[in-house]
């Protein structure tokens, strides 16, 4: 991820706050090189999702440089989401329709009524998506499991990307596998992977289970409170050739941010001040809010 790249991600000196609140993005700067699959790491509250929505063009961070996708402006070049480059795959569900902006689908529609109303897709694609995710499509959305709901969502937001020409296709995906049983797990990670080495796509994926992303991720960024603490080759992360799997190499990274938070001052009511939205500092810490309160 150390070389920059002209149609993989490029993020240069980011900032960025939610409203009233101190910045959780301050000079934040991340590459990543068109083919890869990288996983984003952190604890609760440590800014991935809000950095994959940023990638997605759903929220504004200053100029055109800033963060740059494709070599387009993620937020300005609206085009990179129409033409279905640049594709979000989020926890909520919801669909993006025109002005009418996220509306929720859950009421009483078969599976079958929801992916054939994606219009102008790869038939072949469709069936693929279908097969691959185990999809009924007499489901009706309102009756069906979470994981099943997730399956059809998937599927939708998947169709898309058909029609996009070899390496410029960027999956932003968000905890999608997290209602899939293990085998549709498995199977998606596989299409995923089928993508990038394939067609050129470029993958962040943001998770908290490491199953099988040892031999599935070429890279891996951490966050830290909106900090990037490290970018790593995966095939290159020191730990892991010690260690037994993925999991235990990020559980000690969050396990020494959480003692390095208790061994902070414990006096209460300084901290309590410090962590105040009228605090002078232009850091945040949420996990520090929330042990404290
Ligand atoms: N819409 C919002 N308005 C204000 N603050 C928000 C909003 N969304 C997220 N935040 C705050 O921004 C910080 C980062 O949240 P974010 O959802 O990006 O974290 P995350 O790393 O994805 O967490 P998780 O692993 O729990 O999904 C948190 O402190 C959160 O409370």
């Amino acid at each position: 991820m150390e070389e920059e790249s002209s149609s993989g991600i490029r993020v240069s000196g980011m900032q960025f706050a939610y409203d009233c609140q101190p910045p959780l993005f301050l000079d934040f700067s991340l590459n990543i090189v068109p083919g890869s699959r990288c996983l984003l790491v952190g604890a609760n509250g440590s800014g991935k999702t809000t950095l994959l929505k940023i990638l997605a063009g759903k929220h504004m961070v200053g100029g055109r440089d800033i963060v740059r996708v494709l070599n387009g402006s993620a937020f300005h070049d609206t085009h990179l989401v129409c033409s279905g480059d640049l594709s979000y795959l989020g926890g909520s569900w919801s669909k993006t329709v025109g002005s009418a902006g996220e509306i929720p689908l859950q009421g009483d529609f078969s599976a079958e009524h929801m992916i054939f109303g994606v219009e102008g897709v790869d038939p072949v694609r469709r069936e693929k998506l279908i097969e691959l995710l185990d999809i009924d499509l007499l489901w009706r959305m309102h009756k069906v499991s979470d994981g099943q709901r997730r399956r059809v969502q998937i599927c939708m937001g998947l169709l898309h990307a058909f029609q996009v020409i070899m390496y410029l296709l960027v999956l932003l995906l968000d905890e999608i596998t997290v209602d899939l049983d293990v085998v549709a797990r498995l199977d998606l990670l596989d299409f995923f992977k089928e993508e990038c080495e394939q067609r050129g796509a470029t993958i962040v994926y943001a998770t908290h289970i490491f199953d099988g992303l040892e031999t599935w991720a070429t890279d891996l960024a951490y966050i830290q409170d909106g900090k990037l603490k490290r970018t790593e080759k995966l095939s290159e992360l020191g730990e892991l050739k010690n260690s037994a799997n993925l999991l235990s190499v990020v559980e000690s990274w969050l396990r020494s941010e959480t003692k390095q938070e208790k061994k902070k001052p414990s006096n209460p009511s300084a901290i309590i001040q410090k962590s105040s939205p009228f605090d002078s500092s232009p850091f945040r810490s949420s996990r520090h809010m929330a042990y404290y309160r």
